[in-house]
Parts: structure tokens; sequence; C-alpha cells
């Protein structure tokens, strides 16, 4: 960051938490602990990272995975044969972990997070900002909604995104990746530097939108304390700006926290389309395991992932169209680049092949292989089945609801071709 862009009122410096510790949570741990230490003008050097407690086995004796982090620097069990930086601290307390945090990282799996964003209402800075790492959807009675507008709504707080093809392994490793962050900053956020969020809102609004009038579309200029939802419309969610003794939270900043050589980052602006491609991938990556675990080769898996990809950018216009872009499934490392990474190799697929393989459910491959890490792709399969069956749109999403009947013992993966021959 050139220095003369940053406030001359900044005296605070930003506090980073990440709220998970798995196999990404560690690995997002580590690269932003070099980058703290490395950006000291901005952030807090040391870097707080909660842990779900638990006694690991360890050179002959129990012991708790938060001391053998603090103690080794190594994620024995999510993580292993990768150092972590010594600024990185593990956390079992959730409560001090997140204290006096500004800048607030989710990355766990999605079925922890209800349960977490309860514990931390009321506990976290009012002017905290977030960014969800975290890909699945959350779907209720009232349809169907992404983590980042999940958390941003339930916290009061505004929440970014972060998705892109990123095994973590690979990146733990420091081989080169690229990843997508979505940030819309809320103006009164960027009303010291307005020129520093050059990326404009992407998306164009939906002609048939069911759920925002026009008016309340990104055409409209926003007030001062107004700020949008991620699906466009202006937020009832009432933020609390970011004091000015703090470095503005723009797209400047996250690049910096995040960007490393081995890790480049592009800032964009569709929080749904990058939370959705994330979390609706993994369905598509078990089908791909599926027809390779089949034994069907390449040209299966292609199709698969042809599919999935029409029925992940149909899904985000018919129920996101607000504000999504297509470009962001097309273009961007969020959408089709990780849909290509998670189809050869990530566990979603793995497991997926295996289960085929050995003739055993996904679930069982998952408990049996995983070493307690977690499969997104199941329960996201549920749950977007579910919300589309409330809805009778089963149909219209072929592949989706084929992956999720195979999981439930309805078809099996030779029924497949025929299932999606229209699409
Ligand atoms: N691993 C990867 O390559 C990537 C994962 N992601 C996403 O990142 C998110 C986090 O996944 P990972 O870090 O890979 O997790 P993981 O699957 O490696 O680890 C599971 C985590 O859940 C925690 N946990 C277990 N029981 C819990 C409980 N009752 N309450 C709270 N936490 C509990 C464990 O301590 C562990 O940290 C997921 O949404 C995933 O889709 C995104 C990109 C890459
Ligand atoms: O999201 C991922 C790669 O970008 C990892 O996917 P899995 O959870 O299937 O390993």
């Amino acid at each position: 960051m050139a220095p003369g862009l940053l406030s001359a009122n900044a005296t605070r410096k930003h506090k980073v938490t990440v709220i998970g510790s798995g196999n990404w949570g560690s690995t997002i741990s580590k690269i932003v602990s070099e980058n703290t230490k490395e950006h000291p003008e901005l952030f807090e050097e040391e870097v707080q990272m909660w842990v779900y407690e638990e006694e690991v086995e360890y050179e002959g004796k129990t012991q708790k995975l938060t001391s053998i982090i603090n103690t080794h620097h190594e994620n024995i069990k999510y993580l292993p044969n990768i150092k972590l930086p010594t600024n990185l601290i593990a956390n079992p307390s959730l409560e001090d972990a997140v204290s006096n945090s500004s800048i607030l990282i989710f990355n766990l799996p999605h079925q922890f997070i209800h349960r977490i964003c309860g514990q931390l209402k009321g506990k976290i800075l009012p002017f905290a900002r977030g960014i969800s790492c975290i890909k699945g959807v959350n779907v209720t009675d009232e349809g169907v909604s992404l983590f980042s507008e999940w958390i941003g709504e339930g916290l009061g707080i505004y929440c970014g995104a972060l998705s892109g093809a990123n095994i973590a392994s690979e990146i733990a490793a420091e081989k080169w990746s690229e990843t997508t962050i979505a940030y819309d900053p809320p103006p009164m956020d960027n009303s010291r530097n307005p020129s520093r969020n050059a990326t404009p809102r992407s998306g164009t609004p939906s002609r048939n939108s069911p759920r925002a009038s026009a008016d309340e579309l990104s055409i409209t200029p926003l007030a001062e304390n107004q700020h949008r939802d991620v699906r466009g419309r202006i937020s009832k969610t009432k933020l609390t700006p970011v004091p000015q003794e703090y470095p503005p939270l723009d797209h400047d900043t996250f690049k910096t926290l995040f960007h490393r050589p081995y890790f480049h980052v592009r800032m964009v602006s569709d929080v749904a389309g990058v939370s959705l491609g994330g979390a609706l991938k993994n369905i598509v990556a078990l089908a791909a395991g599926f027809v390779d675990g089949r034994g069907w080769g390449d040209n299966a898996k292609a199709a698969i992932m042809r599919v999935g990809l029409l029925e992940m950018v149909k899904f985000g216009h018919e129920f996101f169209g607000e504000t999504i872009s297509t470009g962001t499934f097309t273009e961007e490392s969020a959408g089709v680049a990780d849909l290509i990474t998670s189809c050869m190799g990530g566990r979603n697929f793995r497991c997926a092949k295996k289960a085929v393989e050995k003739g055993i459910s996904v679930q069982e491959v998952e408990q049996t292989e995983l070493n307690g890490q977690k499969l997104q792709g199941t329960s996201t399969a549920a749950e977007v089945n579910s919300f589309l069956k409330q809805r009778g749109l089963e149909q219209d999403y072929p592949l989706f609801t084929a992956v999720h009947n195979i999981l439930e013992g309805r078809n099996t993966v030779d029924d497949i071709p025929d299932l999606v021959a229209r699409t």
C-alpha cells in the first residue's frame, strides 16, 4: 500500500481473529499472520485463531490441540507438516479470541456457524467487519441465504466473502494459486478515501426480481449511513462506522491482509456470486467423484462440470438475480476455477470417488478417511434439494437433484446420463 493513502488520523491498528482452525482455517491463519507481521502500519502483529479444543495424541501423550499449536507452531491434526507463524496464537476461548478484534475471518465448516454466531452476539466490537471463507448455504423455511449475509445480519456487521480454487494443502505448501475476495464496502467506511475502492459493483438488477424494487437496487445512490446487503437491497442492519483512528477497511486493506506471493487476490464486489460459487461447486464435485469412481474417465467428468456450471449460474440468477454477475462464475477463481480444482482433487470429489469404488456411503468414507475434516457437499446437496423441493423446482436442476438422490440411495451413478440429458 502506498503510505500516502493511509489516513493521517490512523493511530490504531486492526486486530485480526480467525474463527476456525481446520485445514483451510489454519492455512488462512498462516497467510494473514505472515501479512500482519509485514504490515505493522495497518495490523497488530499477533493474530488470534479460535480453536475448537480437542485432546490429541502427540509424542506419546494426550495433549490439548491449542497447546501443541502454541508450542510447536503446527496444527498436527488438521494441517500436519506445515510450520505456522509464531505470531499466530491458538485460543480455545471464542470470547477471548474475538475480544477487541476489528477484523473477523469466519473459517469453519458451515454446520457449526449457527452455534458460533450465537455465542458471538454482543461479544464483538460493534464496528468489526467480517470475511466469510465458508463454503455452504444456509437454508431455512424462509429461503436460502449466504453465510456472508447471515453472519452480517446476525451480528450487525458488514461481512464480505473469500472463495476460490483453493485446495488448502497446496496453498499451505506455498504453491501458487489465486482467490477472489468480494467486499462491497459500506459507504460510511469509505468516506475518508472514496477513490480507494475503485472496483465497480458488478451485476445488473434483474427485471423479474421478486425481492427488491428497482429504486432500492444499486442504481440508487446511498445515503452516508446506508449500505447494501449482498442482494443489492438497502440493508436494514444499522452499522457502526469504523472509527477514524483505524486505517480504512476497504479493498486495499483486505488485499494487503490476504495477498501473498503464492496466494494472489482479486478484489470484486459481488459477495453473493463469490459465496454461492463456493457452496454450489461442492455438489458438482461429488458428481465428478461419482462418475470417476464408476470408471467413466475425463469426458464424463468434463460433462459434469459443464452441466454443473450451468446449474450454478441458473441458481444464482433465479434466487440472487438482483446483483449476481455471470462473470463471477465464468471469470473468477471463485467460479469456474474452483469448480475445476474441486472436481479434480477436492475432498468431496475424492470421498465420492472412493465411495463408488468401494460400494459404501460417502459419509462412511468421510468418517474413516478424513481424520475429523468435514465434507460440505453432502449437507449442501441436502439443503439445496430441500429448498428446490419446497418450490417444485427439482426437475429444473437435474444434476443437483441427482447428487442428492444418489446420496440418499434413490438413484445410482448409472442414472446420471439420462437424468441430465436435457441440459
Ligand atoms: N480444506 C480446504 O481445502 C478448503 C476448505 N474450504 C472451506 O473452509 C471451511 C472450513 O473448512 P476447513 O478449515 O477445511 O475445516 P476441516 O474440515 O478441515 O476441519 C473441521 C473443523 O471443524 C472443527 N470442529 C469439529 N467439531 C466442531 C464443533 N462441534 N464446533 C465447532 N467446530 C468444530 C474442527 O476443530 C476443525 O477445525 C469449509 O466451509 C470449507 O468448505 C474452502 C477452501 C478450501
Ligand atoms: O473448496 C475447496 C477447493 O477450492 C476444497 O474443496 P473440498 O472441501 O472438496 O476439499
